[in-house]
């Protein structure tokens, strides 16, 4: 049996920082177990990439919902990277941390039994300046030599500039920097690339490490579950082509399986809710009621309108334009290759513009559904503007649909059951059906489509939102950090499996509350506190 310091299981976001800081610094040897693919494929390289793969693609793993009776028994899709970088290597690459409170909140949470470990703004502010490494911003809240590469837009669609002009209009202002000292405003976004390529955290931290001969990484290794031994956790059973291996973790295990597949693992292992772990003729090894609770997704539902002239990227990946944008690419390095497909963007608050955001909006140059969305839409040029509930208070859940570890755990997200969400997402939705007939973007608008504009009552818009919300693909919180006293809490401060030794979490199941905006870079600072956690450099 093959023995190693570490083991990380799971090479997404979080897995690969944490895994490549262990490597580089803590002098002992690493295994990296992803079950998903490479990520060296042109279409990950490329930054709008994404949209090709949205809606089937073998770097994806397509969880689905259970039926959501709130939703009149809707089931919905919920993309996860399958893939060395995981979320890194799919995702729009938008660049965002959330706001200083969001991690001031985790720190009250914490406060009183962390052994010295402060997850507050000035705590995890360092380790989101380590990591990145901007192309415009050099200050006091951005880095500019870490191995994250985050660049403004290579490529800005005229469509994006007009919806960033006209939500100015409506009064907001424009925003340069939405990681800087306030959120709130439009603007054009941030991204995780340069230059036309991905900076995913399989090329920003394991390429470097992959010459480095403490580093193991096994791809295509799908872990079925931890092996526990008097309360200590000592190594993972995984299978790949060749058949099932055992291996051994000297020191520590680091689980980084995302936030719908490490809850699982974590229950297969034994480590969960007893009566359910029982009821799958599982032993229980540590009874945590909290692993698989506090599912927290951002919910997101679409505006989308046809557009009067030849605008957007509509076609730009098809036939001859393909190959002139390719072309445009290869020779000047330049052109729609370079965006992510989405541009712009904005944070506002409908309801009160001097309280915090409560919605953030992306603004897509094509018309754009997912692929669960049952609506007959032509093609056509268009634009679609997705609004986000930043702060939602709806909490859902990830439950074992068997023992069996190829079955999909039973995931509920429960996305706008809680009334305050559905009624800031319709607030956000009026607000930005407004920015639609703002100028200049609606001289260039043919008609709004989804949702209908003619009625915009409560009643119309919520209707509409039950229809169409779905996962911003922000899953999180089921394996939560949380204090002594919390009987939900899975990990302690220092992202220790509460009753196991030997066993952390750190992808985005170890938050205790979402932060407002896109998280992979937050994703990336789990990874990077719990290596500097296991090396004793913080408390
Ligand atoms: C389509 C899409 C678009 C997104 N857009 C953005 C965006 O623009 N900006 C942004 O900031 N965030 C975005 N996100 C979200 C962000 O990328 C994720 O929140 C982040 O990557 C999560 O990091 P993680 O480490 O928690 O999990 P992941 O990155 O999902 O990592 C989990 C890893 O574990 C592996 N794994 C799963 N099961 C096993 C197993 N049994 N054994 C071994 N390995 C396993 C997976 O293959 C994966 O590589 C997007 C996500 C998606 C899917």
């Amino acid at each position: 049996m093959t023995e190693y310091d570490y083991i990380v299981i799971g090479g997404g976001s979080a897995g690969c920082v944490a895994a490549a800081r262990l490597v580089a610094d803590s002098g002992g040897t690493v295994l990296l177990l992803e079950a998903g693919h490479s990520n060296r494929h042109p279409l990950l390289d490329m930054p709008p990439g994404i949209f090709k793969m949205i809606n089937g693609s073998k770097f994806m793993r397509y969880h689905r919902t259970t039926p959501q009776a709130h939703l009149d028994g809707r089931v919905h899709d919920i993309p996860q990277g399958n893939v060395l970088g995981g979320g890194s290597s799919v995702n729009a690459q938008v660049y965002m941390r959330g706001r200083p409170d969001d991690y001031d909140q985790w720190n009250e949470i914490l406060r009183g039994n962390n052994d010295g470990v402060g997850w507050g703004w000035k705590d995890v502010l360092p380790h989101f300046i380590r990591v990145e490494s901007n192309n415009r911003l050099a200050n006091d809240l951005h880095g500019v030599d870490g191995p994250l590469q985050v660049s403004d837009p290579g490529h800005i669609d005229d469509t994006s500039r007009w919806f960033v002009q006209a939500v100015q209009s409506l009064g907001e202002p424009l925003n340069p920097d939405f990681n800087g000292s306030t959120q709130r405003g439009v603007g054009f976004y941030q991204f995780t690339n340069r230059k036309g390529k991905r900076s995913s955290a399989a090329y920003a931290f394991i390429s470097p490490q992959l010459k480095n001969p403490r580093l193991t990484l096994k791809l295509g290794a799908q872990v079925d579950q931890i092996i526990i031994e008097d309360g200590r956790a000592v190594g993972a059973t995984y299978r790949d082509v060749s058949g099932t291996h055992e291996v051994r973790a000297r020191r520590e295990i680091v689980l980084a399986a995302g936030a719908l597949v490490t809850p699982k693992l974590l229950m297969l292992s034994g480590i969960g809710p007893g009566a359910h772990l029982t009821e799958h003729g599982i032993e229980v090894k540590a009874d945590l009621a909290g692993v698989g609770q506090n599912l927290i997704d951002h919910p997101e539902v679409p505006i989308t309108a046809y557009a009067n002239g030849r605008y957007g990227y509509y076609k730009q990946g098809v036939g001859w334009r393909m190959i002139r944008n390719g072309l445009q690419f290869k020779m000047f390095g330049s052109g729609p290759v370079t965006s992510a497909g989405v541009e712009a963007g904005a944070f506002v608050n409908p309801d009160n513009p001097k309280e915090p955001p409560s919605i953030q909006a992306f603004f897509v140059p094509i018309v754009y559904l997912d692929r669960d969305a049952k609506v007959e839409m032509k093609d056509g040029y268009g634009v679609t503007i997705t609004t986000v509930v930043v702060k939602p208070k709806s909490r859902g859940e990830v439950r074992l649909a068997s023992s069996h570890p190829n079955d999909m755990p039973l995931v509920s997200p429960n996305l706008l059951k809680d009334p305050t969400d559905m009624a800031a997402m319709v607030a956000g939705q009026r607000f930005f059906l407004r920015a639609m007939e703002a100028e200049p973007l609606a001289e260039h608008i043919k008609k709004v489509v989804v949702p209908t504009p003619n009625d915009t009552s409560d009643r119309a818009l919520t209707a509409h939102c039950k229809r169409f919300v779905k996962t911003n693909y922000h899953p999180a919180g089921t394996a939560k950090m949380g204090a002594d006293g919390d009987k939900m809490a899975v990990l302690d401060a220092q992202m220790r499996v509460r009753g196991i030794d030997g066993l952390r979490v750190c992808d985005m199941s170890a938050v205790p509350n979402i932060n407002a905006g896109n998280t992979n870079a937050p994703a990336m600072m789990l990874g990077d506190r719990c290596a500097d956690l296991i090396l004793g450099r913080i408390g």
